[in-house]
């Protein structure tokens, strides 16, 4: 496609050489059989229908590359909230999940905002969104399995490459019961942080991430996090973690931060495994390395690409580094592992 060819080619023939796998990566699909409309702003238009052709645009692109990407991550909002008030939801997933077929490679799922907008948890959890079964247990360590309170698990496609899935939303007021004591308990913490009458609007908040449409992380899920990390460091492993939401202030508007990202960030900064850290949410992307070496990319959201453009990418992984082909809006990365993480020969 022309809109690469005016884009340098990170990918030259000695980095090919010594290439150790790849996989695809796409956030924000937001899908619904509606007209074009705009995001709350209003400042940027939101193409629903067209954003199924992207999507499929991604998979042919991805099944026809030399390389085959080993599995690709969608980080989450596969189909728009307004699906809801159409009483859609339920064929517009079909829709976007018979477009995954085509592709030839396992996809993971992540569950974002709008994934709660559309479907209760527990039906998330029946349905053809979790992809758990896509998960690696390590024998003998019973602490690094995740427990069925959150939507959660990790997963190796290389050997000491280890991918962690988080669940942003394990604390949130979306897609939960009302009468829960969970949902009592997050709608406290949105409260005590939040005093608007919306709490989706930020507006006077000194903490303005503590909105409805963002989660957190139960310290039950960091502390699983930190036993799989614990694993990791142990055994020389390196780790892209990924989730809908960013924990990393730098990398964008700190309006779209998951609740106790500081919670998160403390966790991931106590191992050297971790490496990357890939999110969505945000839609106008991101890029930022933070002060341990940790690369936090958050994705351009294919929703907010126009018709001729595109969003997804490839990320190439080498010894000492990840290499992001980006396709269309999502810019080409060249991402340095920190120099003790990288791999020996
Ligand atoms: N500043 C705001 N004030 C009130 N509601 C907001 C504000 N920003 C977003 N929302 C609402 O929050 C929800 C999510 O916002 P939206 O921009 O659609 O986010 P997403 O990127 O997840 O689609 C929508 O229902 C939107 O109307």
């Amino acid at each position: 496609l022309e809109v690469m060819d005016d884009k340098p080619n990170p990918g030259t023939l000695s980095e090919n050489s010594e290439r150790l796998f790849s996989f695809g990566v796409i956030a924000d699909i937001q899908y619904a059989d509606l007209e074009d409309g705009y995001n709350f702003q209003g400042n940027r238009r939101r193409y629903y229908r067209h954003s199924l052709l992207h999507l499929q645009g991604a998979i042919e692109d991805w099944n026809k590359e030399s390389s085959t990407p080993c599995c690709v991550l969608q980080l989450g909002d596969l189909i728009d909230g307004y699906n809801a008030q159409y009483k859609a939801s339920e064929k517009s997933l079909e829709v976007v999940m018979n477009a995954f077929k085509m592709l030839e490679v396992p996809v993971h799922h992540i569950w974002g905002n709008h994934e709660f907008y559309n479907f209760s948890r527990d039906y998330l959890t029946n349905s053809k969104l979790n992809t758990k079964f896509l998960e690696d247990q390590i024998v003998h360590h019973p602490e690094t399995m995740p427990s069925e309170n959150y939507y959660a698990y990790h997963f190796v496609p290389f050997p000491k490459f280890r991918f962690i899935l988080l669940d942003a939303y394990d604390l949130s007021v979306l897609g939960i019961d009302q009468s829960s004591p969970k949902y009592q308990q997050c709608m406290k913490i949105l409260r005590e942080h939040n005093p608007n009458v919306e709490l989706n609007s930020p507006q006077g908040l000194s903490e303005p991430h503590f909105v409805q449409f963002n989660g957190g992380f139960s310290q039950e899920q960091l502390n699983w996090l930190n036993d799989v990390l614990t694993f990791s460091d142990t055994h020389q492993e390196k780790v892209v973690i990924v989730s809908h939401l960013p924990i990393y202030p730098d990398s964008f508007n700190s309006v779209c931060l998951a609740w106790n990202y500081r919670d998160a960030l403390a966790v991931m900064w106590s191992h050297q495994c971790v490496v990357g850290f890939f999110a969505g949410h945000t839609h106008d992307g991101g890029y930022s390395q933070d002060p341990f070496g940790v690369h936090h990319v958050n994705l351009e959201g294919v929703i907010e690409t126009a018709p001729d453009s595109q969003a997804f990418g490839t990320v190439h992984v080498y010894p000492d580094k990840m290499i992001l082909k980006g396709r269309g809006r999502v810019p080409d990365r060249i991402m340095n592992f920190k120099k003790e993480a990288s791999f020996h020969f």
